[in-house]
């Protein structure tokens, strides 16, 4: 689909005062980043590049789409000729998808005639924060699963047929196993799964009648739903009956969802009954408005769970559900020179960060070990010892010398205007890159409850950029 008008009015408004009042074919740079995380945590995983790139490549303005911008009556005919005729220009650089990114780092950054850049920011930040914020629940969900597969069975709640969609592709970046989304599953190569709705059983005269036909019809797939009418005095009981005649069958009953009630309780109960029955690899599925908390809690009450289906929390972030990440002017190139831009706050939270950058992970040298993240000038090379300044202005040791270490970019060039660079498109190759960056960072940072904070510093030329700017615009 054409999204290029999958923005706000006020870019179109710009880019169009832009193109009468600026030499609005010089590039800007913008960043894409956020300031705080959801749930409280301590980084987000980045997600959503895939559909950037896809979305940019495809960008251009139909004749319908300018007919409508001219019927507002507020735009030049120079510039909807402009935008008729438009061949995005940008060049995108990133960090990969399944990236953790902490606090003021840019995770995305587009350089290009300004006009261009400017008319980007909704449709890109629409993308990435819809997608960072499912990846970055889903990784909470999963870390609280401990290794049991979480399905993922939020379509009918999330807010949406794309949300449900690129939800479902943002929870397997983020840790999930399947989706019972069957166009996500086609889409993104997600296995589909799924057991059965209570409508199943309902339909049937009785509930031993409702599992026996469908383990007549799906005998390798038998799943069943056991709190319809009672867990353990019916539910499990006839589900055992049917494992029963499916094992004299040749076939290997899958197990149970339990979808009501207090799901600790009747999984202990139903384990007993079925591991009493001979049926101790039969697994046991929990769901019913979960998310990491509830997870948490079943396990250390001991429920002995194997798998999770998790729906309404998980694709809306419930708990959380806003990931307010920002695209901002960084930098402007003027008479063939780039000249650094910056946002002056009042709070120094909101001050931005100015000029062309680029982050490093650092790394305890010779080690897999990151301690540490640095966002320098994209010009500039680390030098071997840095006195750096902590990226947050609330840190209570605003300066550290770091030394022995081992530095990796992280942004790299994914589009510019002639070449894309193949980004990852499998979903679970994104999820294992997660995995191994996970594994790389502190366990303490990646605590579901008060984690600790990660450093990110600032090289001090790009501190003492940002302060020169902030002294000149004090001063003037
Ligand atoms: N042992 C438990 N510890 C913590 N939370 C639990 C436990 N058992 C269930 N829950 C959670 O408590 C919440 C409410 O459960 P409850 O069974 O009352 O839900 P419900 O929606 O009223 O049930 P139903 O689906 O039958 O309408 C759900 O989010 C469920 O996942
Ligand atoms: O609870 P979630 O994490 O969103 O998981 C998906 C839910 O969807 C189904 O419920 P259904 O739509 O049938 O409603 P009900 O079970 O709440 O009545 C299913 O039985 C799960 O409870
Ligand atoms: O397959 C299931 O069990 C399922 C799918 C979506 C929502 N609830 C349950």
């Amino acid at each position: 689909m054409n999204q290029a008008l999958l923005t706000d009015l006020y870019e179109f408004s710009m880019a169009n005062g832009y193109y009468a009042a600026l030499p609005h074919e010089d590039e800007a740079v913008f960043d894409v980043f956020y300031r705080t995380v959801p749930d409280h945590g301590s980084f987000v995983v980045a997600a959503g590049l895939q559909q950037v790139v896809e979305a940019l490549r495809s960008f251009h303005f139909a004749p319908a789409d300018i007919d409508y911008l001219r019927s507002l009556k507020l735009y030049s005919e120079d510039f909807l000729h402009y935008l008729a005729t438009l061949h995005l220009a940008v060049t995108v650089t990133a960090l990969p998808e399944g990236t953790p990114v902490f606090p003021r780092e840019p995770l995305l950054t587009v350089q290009g005639p300004l006009i261009q850049v400017q008319l980007l920011e909704t449709l890109l930040l629409n993308i990435v924060n819809h997608q960072s914020l499912i990846a970055t629940k889903a990784r909470r969900i999963t870390a609280a699963a401990e290794g049991r597969p979480v399905m993922e069975f939020g379509a009918r709640r999330a807010q949406g047929p794309d949300a449900a969609t690129y939800g479902a592709r943002a929870a397997v970046i983020g840790g999930c196993a399947s989706t019972s989304n069957v166009l996500a599953a086609q889409q993104f190569h997600i296995p589909a799964a799924g057991t059965m709705a209570h409508s199943w059983i309902e339909s049937f005269p009785d509930e031993l009648t409702a599992f026996r036909a469908w383990a007549k019809i799906y005998p390798d797939n038998s799943a069943l739903l056991v709190d319809t009418y009672d867990v353990l005095a019916s539910g499990v009981p006839n589900a055992i009956t049917v494992f029963k005649e499916l094992r004299a069958a040749g076939h290997q009953p899958v197990g149970i969802r339990i979808d009501s009630g207090d799901i600790a309780e009747l999984a202990k109960q139903s384990r007993r009954l079925l591991d009493d029955a001979g049926f101790p690899e039969a697994k046991i599925t929990a769901s019913n408005a979960l998310d990491e908390s509830i997870i948490q809690s079943l396990l250390k009450e001991g429920a002995p769970l194997d798998n999770f289906g998790i729906g309404e929390k998980l694709i809306t972030s419930a708990s959380s559900p806003v990931l307010s990440g920002v695209y901002k002017l960084a930098a402007l190139k003027s008479n063939g020179q780039w000249q650094p831009k910056i946002k002056v706050s009042a709070t120094r939270e909101k001050t931005t960060l100015p000029g062309r950058k680029q982050v490093y992970r650092l790394y305890r040298s010779g080690s897999r070990h990151a301690f540490a993240d640095i966002i320098a000038l994209a010009d500039e090379s680390l030098t071997a010892t840095i006195t750096a300044y902590n990226a947050d202005p609330q840190a209570t040791r605003s300066r550290v010398t770091l030394h022995d270490f081992t530095a990796v970019p992280l942004l790299s060039p994914v589009l510019t205007p002639t070449e894309t660079t193949a980004v990852p498109t499998d979903v679970f190759a994104i999820q294992k890159h997660l995995r191994a960056a996970l594994a790389e960072l502190p366990a303490a940072t990646q605590r579901l409850v008060n984690p600790d904070l990660y450093p990110v510093y600032l090289t001090p030329q790009l501190a003492e950029l940002q302060q020169q700017l902030i002294d000149a615009h004090h001063e003037a």
